[in-house]
């Protein structure tokens, strides 16, 4: 690779006299160069440069593959490569940690490392791969249709918090994937805030070319509730498009694809929906109600006595409790938000590991390579199997306390699930397997938000806590979104909350790579003959001891269970010495073998002798 000169320093971990206004300054000088990525040793700090930059084409990425961080420049490629090379060269399983604020570039950064991912497959198998990684980049834009919306500080903004599974065999190619979807801001489908837009999806149904418009008792020109003021059809006529041919490659048929705009269509016309009270204190419903009945695909009567009534289960008898105006109100909302926060997980759940195995069923029936393998994605105790993750988490956020006890009720009494599970939309119903329920048995109310989430973030960290974690800080330089704007205030704030310079002290002190005696000793064991082929001493210890003295290396530390190695430069020589000796090695066993079967292949045709001489 062409080497080119350096703007500022590359890693920060080189800056003389660090500071936090030294840091800025760099950062700077180098955004102001296009050279968006820096290292804090193998931490990537990435600065969003709100324009296309031409650093990750097949060239680039072939400038970076099977290479040391160290050795070529910083690149979110580069962290995609090292979390590879972990993940085949010592089967460990290994994730990603994207961090920073909303329109840092956690996501833009995500889909760089799946592309270097995909592309970064051996040849073998390689139809096969191609259509694993279709499906995995394809699923991204489904959620990106229903779980981003613009917001005032990025006009793609992921709503939901995702994490990916990528499944890998075991020489390191992708065979399949799974993701999780957490805590949608379902708060945003019945309120926005000025300047906000509703999910992508809303706007799509109600794009010029979108059969369904008319269908479900829309009006393309319409501007609903939901949809806030700012409507950009435009744009998301050709959105729609998108979102329809990457259903239809992850193998949705069209009549669940129906059943989802229908769904999508019900909730904004539930937002249409007004209540007044006649003078004998019955609800009155204005607004599309029609409409909206048909296409949630429920009962006019049912829907009608949704809003007006409760049944509740009390001393074994069931209670109609009449609604208040407010209670009408309250029980919309919560439908719609419901009914769509419903909806998404449910999308999630149907591409990750059925709709991504059925797609791949489907195309990749008969396919040789697919039933010889034997390969299930979600079963995790593969033995080949080893898992690549992506989190995508917020920095730090401000909550308004209007409506916040709201956003944390998860409940949906049962009457109202009973009404979704009732639907004709069959994709509906089965998204509400609880209104089956007898009322009687459940009227206890449902965990909070907070405690759902609560519970899935405890899964989420101890499965991070058993991989090897790779780290990529996203800065955002400006709150307007501008290409070459620095907002100096909003920059220096986020280098404070992702602690960069602490981190950049702590590498400075710390060591390059830590590693458990028994791992390291396995790896490197061919390169000393006091540890080839076996070490005569008793502990992984002393035997990585005896190897690093036979090898004079010396800037590495014991500590009890690991070996500390203080440069990088330190670890690429034990590799390159590796690599070396690997060819021999195999010519050896290879040599060992053909000699074993010649000795085998000989014994038997001296017997096959002695039986014919002792026969004739
Ligand atoms: N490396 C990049 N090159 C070009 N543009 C980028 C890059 N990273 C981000 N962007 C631009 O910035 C926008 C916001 O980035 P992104 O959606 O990844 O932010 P985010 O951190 O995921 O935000 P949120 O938390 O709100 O979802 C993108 O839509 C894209 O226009």
């Amino acid at each position: 690779m062409a080497t080119q000169p350096e703007v500022g320093v590359s890693d920060f971990v080189l800056l003389d006299n660090l500071t936090t206004d030294k840091f800025i300054e760099n950062l700077h000088l180098r955004f102001q160069h296009n050279k968006i990525y820096t290292y804090i040793g193998e931490v990537l700090v990435s600065v969003n440069p709100y324009k296309n930059l031409d650093i990750y084409n097949a060239q680039h990425m072939a400038q970076y593959r099977g290479r040391e961080m160290f050795e070529v420049p910083p690149h979110v490629y580069a962290v995609a490569d090292a979390c590879q090379r972990v993940l085949r060269q010592q089967g460990r399983d290994t994730c990603v940690l994207i961090s920073g604020e909303s329109g840092a570039g956690k996501t833009e950064a995500s889909k760089f490392i799946m592309k270097y991912i995909a592309a970064n497959t051996t040849q073998v198998h390689r139809e096969y791969i191609d259509r694993v990684k279709n499906v995995l980049i394809q699923s991204n834009s489904i959620l990106e249709t229903f779980g981003n919306a613009k917001t005032n500080r990025n006009d793609n903004s992921s709503r939901f918090g995702k994490y990916m599974d990528i499944h890998f065999d075991y020489k390191g190619d992708p065979v399949g994937g799974h993701i999780s979807n957490y805590l949608l801001e379902k708060s945003r489908v019945v309120s926005l805030q000025p300047g906000e837009r509703n999910f992508h999806s809303f706007y799509q149904l109600l794009s010029t070319n979108n059969p369904y418009t008319k269908k479900f008792g829309l009006s393309s020109t319409e501007v609903y509730k939901i949809l806030g003021s700012e409507r950009g059809t435009a744009h998301d006529s050709k959105l729609y498009s998108v979102t329809n041919s990457a259903f239809n490659a992850l193998g949705f048929t069209s009549t669940v694809v129906e059943n989802i705009w229908s769904i999508v269509a019900g909730v904004i016309l539930l937002g249409e929906l007004s209540f007044t009270e006649t003078g004998e204190g019955e609800l009155n419903i204005g607004g599309p109600l029609r409409a909206c009945v048909s296409a949630l695909g429920v009962s006019e009567t049912a829907l009608r006595e949704a809003f007006a009534c409760r049944v509740l289960a009390a001393g074994g008898e069931l209670v109609s409790k009449r609604h208040s105006l407010s209670d009408a109100h309250y029980t919309r909302l919560a439908l719609a938000k419901a009914a769509y926060d419903r909806l998404f997980s449910w999308i999630v759940q149907e591409i990750s590991d059925s709709q991504l195995l059925e797609a791949m069923d489907k195309r990749l029936n008969g396919h040789k390579h697919y039933t010889s393998r034997q390969l299930s994605p979600t079963d995790k105790k593969l033995k080949h199997s080893v898992d690549f993750r992506i989190t995508h988490y917020a920095g730090e956020v401000t909550y308004a306390i209007t409506g916040f006890m709201d956003k944390n009720k998860d409940s949906l009494w049962q009457d109202l699930k009973r009404l979704l599970h009732s639907s004709s939309n069959t994709s509906l119903a089965h998204m509400w397997p609880e209104g089956a329920t007898n009322i009687q048995k459940t009227s206890k109310r449902p965990p909070s938000a907070a405690t759902l989430f609560r519970n899935s973030m405890s899964a989420l960290v101890s499965g991070l806590q058993s991989k090897e974690p790779f780290y990529v800080r996203c800065v955002k330089p400006n709150p307007v979104q501008a290409p070459h704007a620095w907002d100096e205030q909003l920059v220096r704030h986020q280098v404070a909350y992702l602690g960069l310079v602490e981190n950049v002290r702590v590498r400075r002190a710390g060591f390059a790579s830590r590693q458990r005696y028994d791992r390291f000793l396995k790896r490197y064991k061919m390169l000393s003959q006091y540890t080839w082929p076996n070490f005569r001493g008793t502990s992984d210890r002393d035997a990585v001891m005896v190897l690093l003295r036979d090898l004079q290396i010396n800037d590495v530390q014991f500590g009890h269970t690991k070996l500390f190695i203080r440069s990088a430069q330190t670890v690429h020589a034990l590799e390159a010495a590796r690599a070396e000796l690997i060819p021999s090695i195999v010519v050896l066993l290879q040599k060992l073998w053909r000699g074993t079967l010649a000795r085998l292949r000989y014994r038997k045709m001296k017997a096959a002798l002695f039986i014919f001489n002792a026969w004739k």
